[in-house]
């Protein structure tokens, strides 16, 4: 799904600005990656977009269409958000409850989940690793379980846009690598991923566009190899920033360093 996003702008009632001159595009293939400080309103601009907090100036635009002229239920069955891992007032679900709440869009409002949705759940979990998890309660995993979990859920809707904030948060080593190959894979089948990352490797390797969201100042988007570069990044950042290449057999991984 083609993302676009003019003129946004967003305060909080009585705030200063949080973001001003937001402009992008997203072919809706492959990976487009959000990059920032914190408190520079990455996850601000990601609620804007999908619509979830309201733009004070300008719009977001799906397939050429402004979001306010989408069905919502339409554009929920073909779009997916994971926000921060919460476990908000989840907690008494089993983890398979809450990842076939990932079909929502697609069952009607006064029915169950059928068999197909519950398929859909497994698979969705058996994808990120955790399906032997699928019977205990939200309450009784682990943070970065529970973010797994809310990635399964994501993609119980077999979405065509996944909008990811900050997913390799809360994981250990193993399981970042592990969402970074469920991305890798998904993006092959179709599916775009907008990826908000607190990791400019994770970035580097993925994205072939993406924005940096400065603090204070307006985004800037452009090709990744335009801004994922040394010196937008030590800008960006505040901080000496490196960035090395380093081979594996046929694989080449960035290496990013940041230099007090
Ligand atoms: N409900 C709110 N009311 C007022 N200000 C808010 C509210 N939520 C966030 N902010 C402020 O808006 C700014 C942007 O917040 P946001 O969460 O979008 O930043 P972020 O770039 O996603 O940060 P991080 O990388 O730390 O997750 C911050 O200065 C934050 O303090």
């Amino acid at each position: 799904m083609d993302v676009q996003v003019r003129n946004g702008s967003f305060h909080y009632p009585g705030g200063a600005p949080v973001l001003r001159n937001v402009n992008f595009e997203f072919d809706g293939r492959g990976v487009f990656a959000v990059l920032g400080p914190n408190g520079a309103g990455k996850t601000t601009l990601l609620k804007c977009l999908l619509g979830l907090m309201p733009w004070s100036t300008g719009e977001s635009l799906f397939n050429g269409k402004p979001l306010s002229d989408w069905h919502r239920t339409d554009f929920w069955q073909r779009a997916a958000y994971v926000p921060q891992a919460k476990l908000s007032n989840l907690a008494s679900l089993s983890i398979a409850e809450y990842v076939v709440l990932g079909r929502s869009a697609r069952i009607g409002l006064f029915s169950s989940p059928g068999k197909a949705d519950w398929i859909h759940a497994q698979k969705a979990l058996e994808e990120v690793g955790i399906p032997h998890l699928s019977r205990r309660l939200c309450s009784e995993v682990s943070g970065g379980q529970l973010q797994l979990a809310a990635i399964a859920r994501a993609l119980a809707n077999d979405p065509e846009l996944l909008i990811l904030d900050e997913p390799e948060s809360n994981l250990d080593f193993r399981n970042q690598a592990l969402i970074l190959e469920v991305i890798d894979r998904l993006t092959e089948r179709g599916p775009g991923v907008i990826l908000n990352t607190h990791f400019p490797a994770h970035a580097l390797s993925r994205a072939k566009t993406g924005l940096l969201v400065p603090r204070g100042e307006p985004p800037v988007f452009a090709p990744a190899s335009e801004i994922f570069t040394e010196a937008a990044l030590s800008k960006l950042f505040g901080i000496d920033v490196k960035i090395r290449t380093l081979q594996f057999g046929s694989k080449t991984l960035p290496v990013v360093a940041a230099l007090p």
